[in-house]
């Protein structure tokens, strides 16, 4: 696994973000196509916003791009030498039962991050997230906001080159959802690949540089977010933008 330090995560920002192929993906399961093929190519700035119905395939899609799910047919092909450094953050965020600074200290040590370095990280990403007053806090009894503040933190202390996220904001109110998308505004700014489901239009008009519009588990249209937002090319694309019930 790579190895970390302070200068490596410092200089994240000056690497391009790599470019990500699905050629002919598809994903089945006990007989039956849950999405795909797909074949698009991600290699503009981004953030490039995932959206369509319930059911569509986001989620899976996220999972196959991550390497979470295996595609059943085609490929997953990263520009970079190898897997890039990635992460994922959900819409339930997945944290250890101990304190919020623990749990950062955790990810850094996973990820072999030298020992003397990670107690200073952690807790500048505690800061830096608005975190610092809940650093001692079992992470699971935190806010929704605060957890996901956190499961973001811990991104941020791996400086991934690619982050994904799945319906980050669902389950959160306004307040946090400004904080959720300031950072994936921070994470794009460093120059990571952002992946992003949202079933928000307007947090999707907000972040998006393209958009991935699924649905019935094949990919309807990849383009910028001014075409997808003013003149979607795909009927489907175009049902959805008009509010119509798309399945
Ligand atoms: N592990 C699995 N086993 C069987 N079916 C699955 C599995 N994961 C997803 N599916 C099915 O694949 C389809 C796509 O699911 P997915 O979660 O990707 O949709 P989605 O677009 O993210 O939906 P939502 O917006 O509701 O989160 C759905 O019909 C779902 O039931």
């Amino acid at each position: 696994m790579t190895s970390f330090n302070v200068p490596l995560l410092a200089s994240a920002a000056l690497l391009p973000p790599p470019t990500l192929r699905f050629d002919g993906v598809a994903f089945s399961q006990q007989g039956k196509a849950l999405l795909g093929p797909c074949s698009f190519t991600l290699n503009g700035t981004g953030p490039t916003l995932v959206m369509g119905p319930n059911g569509a395939g986001k989620s899976l899609l996220l999972r196959l791009a991550h390497g979470l799910l295996s595609p059943t047919q085609g490929q997953v092909a990263w520009s970079s030498e190898g897997c890039p450094r990635q992460a994922m953050v959900f819409q339930q965020p997945v944290l250890l039962r101990r304190s919020a600074v623990a749990n950062l200290i955790h990810a850094l040590a996973v990820n072999n991050v030298p020992r003397k370095t990670r107690t200073k990280i952690a807790w500048e990403a505690l800061e830096h997230f608005g975190l610092t007053p809940c650093a001692n806090t079992p992470a699971r009894v935190l806010s929704g906001g605060e957890q996901q503040r956190l499961a973001l933190a811990r991104a941020w202390v791996l400086a991934p080159q690619v982050l994904f996220l799945d319906e980050p904001t669902s389950a959160l109110d306004p307040a946090a959802i400004k904080g959720v998308e300031a950072a994936v505004r921070e994470f794009h700014q460093r120059g990571t690949r952002i992946v992003m489901t949202t079933h928000d239009l307007h947090q999707a008009r907000r972040l998006a540089g393209d958009v991935l519009f699924l649905s019935g588990g094949k990919v309807c249209e990849h383009t910028s977010a001014e075409t997808f937002f003013i003149s979607p090319v795909s009927r489907e694309g175009q049902a959805f933008i008009a509010g119509e019930l798309v399945e």
